[in-house]
């Protein structure tokens, strides 16, 4: 029977065995590596092997086969420099499989058959490998077309992910390869059929150690995230792999990987269906620091460029959220009421204090003149309607033309139809010629901007106004107060995007054509006048404008609020979707509100639901004090189980006779000398500006941040300041606080400020049994 070869420190004797034997192993993987590098090197000096390998490939016309194809010629040749220098661990994977039900292979290379032959294991529980594959970041074929490496979303990859012992498939031994550039260093089995004894060439299969995923796990942080290859998990894979149809909904605790399914994801839609999805993945992170943190995975699976993560106060081009908002203010600006507010505001905004009251022209040598009853008259007529207000300039001018024609008495000197027509058609030519009719159009209907919208919004007075009885007289000071500051907040830019839908991008002359040479010689350009374009060329042009995605990624979706979804959706009208969230980490107040946003961003569209289930980043120790919080956050919410445990509790301590500044620092200092990788210092909102000062010094390793700020990071270690500050700050605080409670990975502090109510211990109120 095979097995894990015993650990050397128990047994002294098969220590050296077990050595030599993964010597042996990894001298076999490394044998591979070889020949894959002499492959890839091969086909960069064979020019004309792109052309035939192009041409053998493109024979079989599945979309999968032919990204492969893109990936094996292309990119495998071109950046062989870049898999030698940057991928650590190019070839990663290995799975021996039993021989299939059927003979049949697919693209690439491989059998395709999921399930064993009948007579692959023998009545004796023995049975012979029939097939080898190795895994890898790219796929690379031999040249008689046999597969030395298969890409990870390959179909024939699916079983390194999806095998257990308890739905094992073909798979036999599954073996993680650890290897640095064109080096392998170390091997880990797992296997899936522990009964059997199998064959390899004749010679029983051997099984090194166990524990890849332990291995990965235990890794420490940087400040950047790593990619998860090597080790996705069976409920991670069905995610990744989901068909993009309709809405992918995931949701999951803290440390589930929802994050690093979704980079995953959109790396696999990219190679499922490359001519679709390219350039046309949009990834919606909540911070620009997890933007930072995530944004390398991606290039270290192979895809750069046609993904754009970015996060949501960066979804508008040319602004940039660097504000935050008070909670109550947030709560206000976020919320679906915004919208009633903001189509009055885009109307009312018209009407400036420094507008001009009356209208003088002088047509056909008449003086007319509208006064401002009249002139407010045209205006509600003209705004009548929903359509975008920048748009309804045409409108008001023709109505305004419409009340001084009327005015002339024009409308009766001729019964003939015609005649009238070119009357009126050169009263409106004198009138619409006159400086002051452009002065007054400009000044009473001016074109706005979104920009401009807000900045009048940011008057208390006029803000009343717009919204009365949709938002409190609070809400409305606090609104217009925060609007008055020099810069935006993250809840800002939804507003901006909305204004822009509801203002409309006015029509604008063509610009002329930069002159080409050949024009000039024949002088065409004289020929092709200036013109205003047409509905149809605006149509386009706006849909240009418009940036819309093929697919669209929401990260952290459950902090999305009513306002922002609505941003978010017009970016994927017509997209396909992948949601995930937690709804235990929201720190949204209205959870139902932000619900019923984003099921109309999504639409109608078919709900595919996933729920993950296993934390791969908080050892237990940590995740069973969290849980005592997701209790009270989320009475009767499931915690996700913990797959490991360091033996190290959480660390509590009070203020005794230091500060909470020297407190804290002393804790991440010590915390430092603990953990080889990064230590988060987590306080509440308030709190953040002093505790950079605090850790001032202490080295890159070190970062002190504002609880919203912690989502979706994680450190070796945190040090979380005073729980009931966190837990104080907002409605959603106690669901804030099990997000700080839930970024470490090795070790976790928490510092009771007075307002916890610490025990002798230093065991703050809330966290108490
Ligand atoms: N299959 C896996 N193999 C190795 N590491 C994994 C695996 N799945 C998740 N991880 C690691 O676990 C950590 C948590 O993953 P991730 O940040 O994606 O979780 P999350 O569900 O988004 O968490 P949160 O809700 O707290 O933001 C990361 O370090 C990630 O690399």
């Amino acid at each position: 029977m095979v097995g894990p070869v015993k650990d050397p420190v128990q047994d002294p004797v098969q220590g050296s065995v077990r050595d030599s034997v993964r010597d042996q192993e990894i001298g076999v993987e490394q044998e591979h590596l070889d020949r894959v590098y002499r492959r890839l090197e091969e086909k960069i000096h064979e020019a004309e092997f792109l052309m035939n390998d192009a041409a053998q490939r493109g024979q079989v016309g599945t979309p999968g086969a032919l990204a492969e194809r893109d990936a094996q010629v292309f990119r495998a040749g071109i950046h062989l420099n870049r898999l030698n220098n940057e991928f650590e661990d190019f070839l990663f994977g290995r799975i021996d499989l039993l021989l299939g039900k059927d003979g049949k292979k697919g693209p690439d290379g491989a059998y395709t058959a999921v399930e064993p032959a009948d007579g692959a294991v023998r009545d004796d529980q023995t049975a012979d490998i029939a097939e080898t594959l190795h895994i890898g970041r790219i796929g690379v074929l031999d040249s008689e077309y046999a597969p030395l490496v298969i890409d990870w979303r390959a179909p024939a990859a699916a079983p390194f992910y999806r095998s257990t012992p308890v739905d094992p498939g073909r798979v036999v031994r599954r073996r993680v390869i650890r290897s640095k550039g064109r080096r392998v260093l170390g091997v880990e089995d797992d296997l899936m059929r522990p009964q059997l004894k199998a064959f390899l060439d004749g010679a029983e299969l051997p099984v090194i150690g166990d524990g890849a995923l332990m291995a990965a796990l235990g890794q420490a942080r940087g400040h950047t995230m790593r990619d998860i290859v090597a080790s996705i998990q069976a409920e991670q894979d069905l995610v990744i792999r989901a068909p993009a149809g309709s809405v992918t909904y995931v949701e999951g605790g803290p440390g589930t990987g929802k994050t690093a399914v979704a980079l995953h994801r959109a790396a696999y839609l990219l190679y499922q269906d490359r001519r679709r999805y390219a350039g046309g993945i949009l990834i919606v992170s909540p911070t620009p620091l997890l933007v930072a943190y995530t944004e390398g995975v991606l290039p270290s699976l192979g895809e750069e460029g046609q993904v754009a993560i970015r996060a949501i106060g960066s979804l508008v081009d040319g602004v940039t959220a660097t504000l935050y908002d008070t909670p109550a203010t947030a709560r206000a600006k976020g919320s679906s009421r915004m919208l009633k507010v903001l189509r009055k505001a885009a109307r009312g905004a018209l009407e400036r204090g420094d507008a001009p009251a009356r209208l003088r022209v002088v047509a056909f040598g008449r003086r007319l003149e509208l006064e401002a009853a009249e002139l407010d008259r045209v205006r509600q007529s003209a705004l009548s309607g929903t359509a975008p207000v920048n748009l309804l300039r045409p409108r008001a001018r023709k109505l305004l033309l419409d009340a001084l024609w009327e005015q002339s008495g024009g409308g009766s000197r001729h019964t003939d139809p015609e005649l009238a027509a070119e009357l009126r058609s050169s009263f409106d030519e004198d009138v619409t010629g006159e400086d002051s009719f452009i002065a007054f159009l400009d000044a009473w209907w001016p074109e706005l901007t979104p920009v401009g919208v807000l900045t009048a919004m940011s008057d208390e007075r006029r803000l009343g106004r717009w919204a009365r009885r949709i938002l409190n007289p609070g809400e409305i000071r606090r609104v217009a107060r925060s609007l008055r500051r020099d810069g935006r907040s993250v809840h800002d830019i939804a507003l901006l995007d909305e204004l822009e839908a509801i203002l409309g991008v006015p029509a604008r002359p063509r610009r002329r054509r930069d002159l080409d040479p050949l024009d000039q010689l024949t002088g065409l350009d004289e020929l092709m006048p200036v013109r205003e374009e047409s509905q149809r060329e605006r149509a386009e042009r706006l849909a240009q404008e418009r940036t819309e995605y093929a697919h669209v990624i929401v990260d952290e979706a459950q902090d999305v609020t009513p306002m922002q979804w609505r941003m978010i959706g017009r970016r994927g009208r017509h997209a396909t979707w992948t949601v995930v969230g937690d709804p235990a980490q929201s720190s949204w107040s209205d959870v139902d509100e932000a619900a019923e946003a984003r099921d109309e961003a999504l639409g109608s569209r078919p709900r595919r639901r996933f729920q993950l289930t296993v934390n791969y980043r908080n050892p237990s120790e940590i995740a069973e004090l969290a849980a005592r919080v997701l209790a009270l956050a989320m009475p009767g919410a499931a915690s996700p189980r913990a797959v490991r445990s360091t033996g190290v509790r959480p660390r509590f301590t009070g203020l005794g006779d230091t500060t909470l500044a020297e407190t804290v620092r002393a804790e991440a200092a010590r915390l430092l000398g603990q953990v080889d990788g990064t230590v988060g210092v987590v306080v509440a909102m308030n709190r953040r500006e002093e505790a950079a000062r605090w850790v001032a010094g202490l080295g890159d390793r070190v970062v002190a941040l504002g609880s919203l700020e912690a989502k979706g990071l994680e450190y070796d270690a945190t040090v979380v300041v005073s729980p009931a500050e966190i837990a104080d700050e907002s409605p959603a605080g106690l669901r804030v606080l099990y997000v700080a409670l839930t970024r470490a990975t090795q070790q976790l502090t928490i510092v009771s400020g007075e307002r916890d109510d610490p025990d002798a211990d230093g065991v703050p109120d809330l966290l108490r049994d």
